[in-house]
């Protein structure tokens, strides 16, 4: 069953722009131009592009922010601005850049005052609660006011602000952005968690790829506010040809060896290789001073560069 439909769906903002110092002419920026998306149940959705491509005004409308310019969008089958209330019930939301909680008091009070204003039962309350504490080692800083947080931490209380009320879907905006690998890490590791549990969908945007990686297993991305590809990462890998790399670090420097590309002075030979890299590794056997060998996997910033390079040269 699909938890977010849309279609068509577009964003235009009016801005002044300067254009000398006594005229300001008026420009519409297509922020979200006709997009087509639907959200199974249960998915784990990255919503990817370069800046500026769409992707917080997407998720804005999608979570009853801002009004669509047109088409249509729908979540957990409710229309999201005018039922913004009753969508909240239904959705949880994390904007990297904005709080959810409550900044004089300590964060176990916004937990609280969160259990009202959602009006979930004390027992469910607890045991998420309970959960979240585990999963996110939030014990050493429950007490302390949110002000005092580190980003680390309070990302970790917004994420568990975001999910007290037991949501469906999560739209996450930026949720790594700034934190240092150990808290990445821990985000990381419990959105694994939520997404494998297979109740709740998460939608999640980030220009930090090994986000999307770690986390999803589709991909859409948007580019001049149109979606360029939507499908899984090994989709991306074969539509542009990733292949992986066999390099060979060598003690003597040779001019050239069959195939591959000589670099650092002809002490590095770099494959490129479909598939197995056994008949690469197998033709290694003579060369003389063979210092080292690596397989590389295709890089998915790589991928994502090529894809956003491409999308921009095809705009209109
Ligand atoms: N309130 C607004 N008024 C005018 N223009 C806006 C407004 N919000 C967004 N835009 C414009 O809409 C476009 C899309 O912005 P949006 O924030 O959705 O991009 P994004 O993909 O989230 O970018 P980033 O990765 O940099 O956060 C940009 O050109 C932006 O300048």
């Amino acid at each position: 069953m699909s938890v977010i439909e849309a279609r068509g769906l577009r964003k235009e903002f009016t801005v002044r722009v300067k254009r000398s110092r006594l005229r300001r002419e008026k420009r519409v920026v297509r922020a979200v131009d006709g997009v087509d998306l639907t959200v199974e149940r249960g998915e784990m959705l990255g919503y990817i592009g370069p800046n500026g491509a769409g992707k917080s005004t997407t998720l804005k409308m999608m979570t009853g922010v801002l009004m669509p310019s047109g088409g249509e969008v729908r979540v957990c089958g409710y229309t999201p601005v005018p039922q913004r209330t009753k969508l909240a019930r239904r959705i949880g939301v994390v904007f990297g850049q904005r709080s959810q909680l409550w900044w004089d008091l300590p964060l176990r009070d916004s937990f609280d005052l969160l259990r009202h204003i959602f009006r979930v039962p004390a027992d469910d309350h607890a045991s998420r609660l309970r959960r979240c504490r585990s999963l996110l080692d939030l014990d050493e800083f429950l007490e302390i006011p949110v002000r005092q947080l580190s980003l680390g931490q309070r990302m970790r209380g917004e994420l568990t602000a975001a999910l007290l009320h037991g949501p469906e879907v999560l739209f996450l905006d930026e949720p790594t952005i700034g934190l240092d690998v150990v808290s990445k890490q821990a985000v990381r590791s419990f959105l694994t968690e939520v997404g494998e549990r297979g109740d709740t969908t998460l939608v999640l945007t980030t220009h930090d790829l090994a986000d999307i990686e770690r986390l999803c297993k589709r991909l859409v991305v948007i580019d001049h506010g149109r979606v360029v590809h939507d499908g899984t990462i090994d989709a991306l890998h074969a539509r542009y040809g990733s292949r992986r790399r066999v390099v060979v670090d060598l003690d003597e420097p040779v001019a050239s060896f069959g195939d591959a590309t000589v670099e650092a002075d002809g002490r590095r030979l770099v494959f490129e290789v479909d598939g197995s890299a056994a008949a690469v590794v197998a033709r290694l056997g003579g060369l003389p001073g063979l210092r080292d060998i690596a397989i590389l996997e295709p890089d998915i910033e790589d991928v994502v560069a090529r894809l956003y390079k491409t999308a921009t040269e095809d705009a209109p």
